[in-house]
């Protein structure tokens, strides 16, 4: 009968954590990435503090890389995709900095997926 459950074929994730380590050093080294690379200082940048509930950046990223804080590939993006949307909070989209979020969200986004299609 059309409810039967197929079994649920599990992805093999034993190169997820060299694919983390390979797509942050991309995203460190990314023209646009400036804006991202440390946290933002919360007491030159009035506002962001109150305005922005989690900050995150690549820095505090490879910290936690580095100290094996990233349960899975999962907990990963969802710290990348903070950055990014934490930065369309706070910026304008017409802006040097909301610019450089979109640009390096429709970056990251394309190198996941391509390296998740490799073999
Ligand atoms: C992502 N983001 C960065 C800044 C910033 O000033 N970064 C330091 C650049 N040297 C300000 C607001 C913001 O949302």
């Amino acid at each position: 009968p059309v409810f039967v459950k197929r079994a649920k074929t599990a992805r093999d994730n034993n190169r997820d954590l060299g694919l983390c380590r390979v797509l942050l050093a991309e995203l460190e080294r990314h023209q646009d990435a400036w804006p991202f690379l440390t946290p933002v200082s919360q007491k030159s940048v009035p506002g962001y503090r109150k305005v922005i509930k989690k900050p995150m950046d690549f820095s505090t990223i490879r910290e936690k890389l580095v100290n094996s804080q990233y349960q899975n590939l999962e907990t990963f993006i969802i710290d990348v995709n903070l950055v990014y949307d934490n930065c369309e909070k706070f910026n304008e989209d017409n802006s040097e900095i909301g610019r450089a979020g979109h640009n390096m969200r429709k970056f990251f986004e394309k190198r996941w997926t391509e390296l998740l299609k490799q073999t």
